[in-house]
């Protein structure tokens, strides 16, 4: 019986449910890397309770561990056991099982690439799978070409009319506009253009598609969603974890180049866009790609960046134990941990709009949120003290983990004066919903097997965001002084507060 026909997690009947993936193979390079254990493998699990995943499903990990099948399958059931959303079914799981093979190998070893293509003709027999499949890149950057090679080098990307083979790249992609562009050129001789899937896994967040509902969906917003009523727009993504075992990737890669390049500018492209003619993939992407092209960090770097490494605190004047003593670190490192750009929006909707883009590790705690400060009333009929405590107006898009929107603005202290505090409406999706989010990652693995592409970025998106950030790499890289530290815990270095400052504002703290 299949996992669909067992599954009381999924109504038949209900028309909004998305379609459910054809037989195929999801091929997994990296799965025993930090992203597969916690949220891809997870995922799949997390589709297949829910009856997402077709019965000729299969599973392949490729990892240079010597592992023999049953210790990749072991391997799947602790992360599912660890990270699933689900409860943990086992007949699910039994069916998931069957599907699962490993291939042990490095990305250079031609024997490896053999036996996978071997492995992959097996369980398209087996499983009946069509000869659909999907490559997923969760590896380092620096592999990419790599491996797409060898999947041309060994036959792996061909196809027929009846059958589909699709890659999926993890960011960040390129390390810069030009090793973006070579990587581009490597992806697209081997594959057409709907075949890539790049993968920014804010996309596929609930709380991000949300901010298409709340802006597009509700007409109130809409009229005080520019420069006549906003001051300044501030993103933030802050991490109170460090870098955990990922130095190998983190390290020389930062904070800009892993969130900002990617996650934070698709906030801003979010928010800043007009309203597209459609949630089709072209239509979409069309206006997030207008917003990109006319976003640029202002000239004056010093003035309009900041960038700082974390410690864990201060001894005769000198930052100790930190990012630097993190294993796999280089002990004189610039890599910034703390990065906060201002991005202005040349166009008339924006203009003299500054957004602020803040992504830092080691923060006091885990918040993603998006939020539009608006400008001061033109007048206010009331004393300076009945005002004192009134704040300015806000609406927060609130990412993550606290998912929902507030709005900030004042109102009348209970009592005899006109006194006015700062109150906040709360919308929060627990309160709301009794539907629970699908993590992002199930999404998005959902829409490569079905091949609905609107929730992946562009190679025109990635090279325009590149361009944004290519100048400000640059310029941090010829300073000769190391990123500003700051005390793990903090809200960052001294330089970010002064880069809001310089322009008359603090930042938010969530
Ligand atoms: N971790 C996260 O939270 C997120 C990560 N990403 C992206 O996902 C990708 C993977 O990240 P992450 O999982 O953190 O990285 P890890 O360093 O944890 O894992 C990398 C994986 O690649 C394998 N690998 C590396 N080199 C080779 C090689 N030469 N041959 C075979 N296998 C190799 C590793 O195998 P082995 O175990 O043998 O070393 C491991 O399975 C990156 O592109 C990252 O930007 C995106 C969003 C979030
Ligand atoms: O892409 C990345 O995202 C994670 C954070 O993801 P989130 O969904 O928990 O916000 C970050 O830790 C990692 O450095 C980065 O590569």
């Amino acid at each position: 019986m299949s996992i669909l026909s067992t599954n009381p997690l999924r109504d038949p009947q209900d028309r909004r449910l998305p379609q459910i993936a054809g037989p195929c193979v999801l091929v997994i390079f990296g799965v025993t890397g930090d992203l597969s254990r916690k949220k891809l493998m997870p995922a799949v699990y997390d589709l297949a309770n829910r009856g997402m995943l077709p019965p000729g499903f299969g599973l392949v990990g490729f990892a240079r561990r010597d592992w023999a099948t049953q210790d990749f399958a072991q391997q799947v059931h602790d992360a599912v056991k660890e990270n699933a959303r689900t409860e943990f079914r086992e007949e699910v799981w039994e069916q998931l099982l069957e599907g699962i093979r490993f291939v042990p190998g490095t990305f250079d070893d031609d024997d490896a690439f053999i036996r996978l293509r071997d492995t992959i003709q097996e369980l398209d027999n087996a499983r009946g799978t069509g000869g659909n499949h999907a490559f997923y890149l969760s590896i380092p950057p620096s592999s990419f070409e790599i491996v797409v090679s060898q999947l041309k080098r060994h036959g792996l990307t061909e196809r027929t009319e009846h059958n589909w083979n699709r890659v999926v790249i993890e960011k960040p992609f390129g390390h810069d506009l030009a090793s973006a562009r070579d990587l581009n050129e490597v992806v697209s001789s081997l594959f057409d253009p709907h075949e890539v899937f790049r993968i920014d896994h804010y996309l596929g967040k609930e709380t991000v598609q949300n901010m298409m509902a709340l802006r597009f969906a509700n007409q109130m917003f809409e009229p005080i969603w520019n420069n006549h009523y906003v001051s300044h727009v501030q993103i933030t993504m802050a991490e109170d974890i460090g870098i955990g075992g990922r130095a190998g990737y983190y390290d020389g890669i930062g904070a800009a180049r892993d969130v900002i390049q990617n996650h934070l500018l698709q906030l801003l492209a979010l928010t800043a866009m007009e309203e597209p003619t459609s949630f089709e993939a072209s239509q979409l992407r069309a206006e997030k790609k207008k917003v990109l092209a006319a976003a640029r960090v202002p000239e004056n770097m010093d003035l309009h960046t900041a960038r700082g490494q974390y410690c864990a605190g201060w001894q005769g004047g000198r930052p100790v134990k930190g990012y630097l003593e993190e294993d796999g670190v280089d002990p004189a490192s610039n890599t910034e941990t703390y990065a906060a750009i201002r991005v202005d929006v040349e166009n008339r909707r924006w203009a003299g709009v500054p957004f602020y883009l803040r992504a830092a590790k080691r923060m006091p705690r885990r918040v993603t949120e998006v939020a539009l400060s608006f400008k001061r009333a033109p007048h206010l009929p009331f004393t300076a003290t009945d005002t004192e405590d009134l704040g300015v107006n806000a609406l927060v898009m609130r990412i993550q983990p606290d998912e929902g929107v507030t709005l900030r603005f004042g109102a009348k202290v209970p009592g005899t004066q006109m006194e006015i505090r700062e109150v906040s409406m709360d919308f929060g999706y627990g309160g709301s919903f009794t539907e629970s989010s699908p993590e992002a990652y199930e999404r998005l693995i959902l829409d490569v097997l079905l091949g609905d592409p609107p929730l992946f970025p562009l190679q025109e998106e990635v090279e325009l965001s590149w361009k944004i950030l290519d100048p400000v790499i640059e310029h941090w890289a010829a300073q000769t002084e190391q990123p500003q530290p700051y005390v793990a815990g903090s809200w960052g270095p001294q330089c970010g507060i002064d880069m809001l400052a310089a322009d008359g504002f603090t930042w938010r703290r969530p």
